[in-house]
């Protein structure tokens, strides 16, 4: 074994709770995912399963590998990790090699575990932190906070082999993507639905992501802005062949400007669950996602999503249904969604001067022209589709 061989650790959290049958899958899964994403992006490192977690070896850059491990659905978290053996004198130097890098005025703490039978290393947990403690200061005169490290030292003794990382980078959590099947989510481009399509993706499931075109109430760059954004988080997950179905809804808008006033928006959000049921219904998904949130808008209100949904008769998820628009950016952001998501696209607005608040379904249904889903069904049908490749 080469003494100092560097590899990226892979971990995951809920994945670990299920059955041994459905957790092998999962894993499985998860790793075909990893190597997707690395292969995408041109990244040398071919992903392994061992023990409870996964492993990325052969790798030339271990902090840009373990960065692009830790965007994919289903990673707890990435360590760029030296591989030594499990003897308390390689992990002694190969600690020291660690501390080379140690920042100036940085504490620390050693949290080190040992898996296997004491009498087959000779040694504690207990020990490999006092030996490596002392090390660490040795070697950079830094002083120990177990309370509030600046750094920590993170040791895996395991039977064979251990694994030594002073560096952790946080993953989104979730399921492996493939895990549950696929969803329809309606992407406008917003700050809002690239976060709520990617909550699906996070939790398992495949997205097949729907832009509905409103004509000269939407644009070129209010497309280009959904599609974007689309591309951005299935840069995570390019072996899932993410494509947006662009729909062109100019017909139906101006059908909408023509005959509805205050519950007009109301009407438009009903018309693209419609269409969005009838791509669900081409692409076999069992739901529709939408990035509304509880009082965001007038049309968000609880009541008035209650009048949008009826609209279809699939399930409508709202994964940001209860979160704050701060908590949103914030993901946004994290994403890198949220620079695209706010570019300026000048389209016109579709909102009417005393939007309805809280509508019954039967005046909504009452205004609307008795053409007004069929028109829905018909533009859904003349969708094109948008390949997003990985990184193209
Ligand atoms: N042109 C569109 N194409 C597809 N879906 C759309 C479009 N406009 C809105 N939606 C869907 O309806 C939801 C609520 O619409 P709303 O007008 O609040 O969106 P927005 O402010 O344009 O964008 P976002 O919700 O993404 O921030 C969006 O989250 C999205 O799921």
């Amino acid at each position: 074994m080469n003494e100092t061989a560097t590899v990226v650790l892979v971990g995951y959290g809920e994945v670990g709770t299920k059955s041994s049958n459905v957790r092998a899958k999962m894993e499985r899964l998860l790793c075909t995912n990893l190597q997707a994403v690395l292969d995408d992006r041109a990244l040398a490192g071919n992903v392994d399963r061992t023990w409870s977690r996964l492993l990325v070896r052969d790798i030339d850059d271990p902090e840009a590998v373990a960065a692009a491990c830790a965007e994919v659905p289903g990673v707890v978290w990435t360590r760029p990790s030296l591989v030594c053996e499990p003897t308390l004198d390689a992990i002694v130097s190969t600690c020291r090699e660690l501390t080379t890098d140690h920042p100036d005025g940085a504490s620390f703490a050693i949290d080190a575990d040992r898996i296997g039978s004491a009498d087959h290393h000779g040694f504690t947990s207990r020990d490999i932190e006092r030996e490596t403690g002392s090390t660490v200061v040795e070697a950079t005169g830094e002083p120990v906070d177990l309370d509030n490290p600046d750094r920590t030292y993170r040791i895996e003794c395991r039977e064979e082999t251990a694994y030594l990382s002073a560096r952790r980078f946080d993953g989104p959590g979730g399921l492996p993507l493939g895990t549950q099947r696929k969803t329809v989510s309606l992407v406008s481009g917003g700050i809002d639905s690239p976060v709520a399509t990617w909550e699906l993706m996070r939790r398992g499931c495949e997205v097949v992501p729907v832009y509905v075109d409103l004509g000269d109430f939407g644009g070129a760059d209010h497309r280009a802005r959904a599609i974007e954004t689309v591309r951005t988080i299935a840069r995570r997950a390019p072996n899932a062949n993410m494509r947006v179905h662009v729909v062109p809804a100019g017909d139906v808008v101006e059908r909408l400007m023509d005959t509805i006033e205050d519950t007009r928006m109301l009407s438009l959000r009903r018309v693209m669950l419609v269409i969005a049921a009838e791509v669900a219904a081409d692409e076999h998904a069992h739901s529709i996602v939408t990035g509304e949130s509880l009082g965001q808008k007038s049309s968000q209100t609880g009541g008035n999503l209650a009048v949008t949904e009826a609209a279809v008769d699939y399930p409508v998820h709202r994964p940001l249904l209860t979160r704050d628009k701060t908590d949103i950016v914030a993901t946004a952001r994290d994403l890198g969604t949220y620079d695209d998501s706010t570019l300026p696209v000048g389209c016109e607005r579709v909102a009417p001067r005393h939007p309805e608040t809280n509508a019954s379904l039967a005046a909504v249904e009452a205004t609307e022209p008795d053409d007004l889903f069929d028109l829905a069904v018909e533009a859904a049908h003349k969708r094109t589709v948008v390949p997003l490749g990985g990184s193209s």
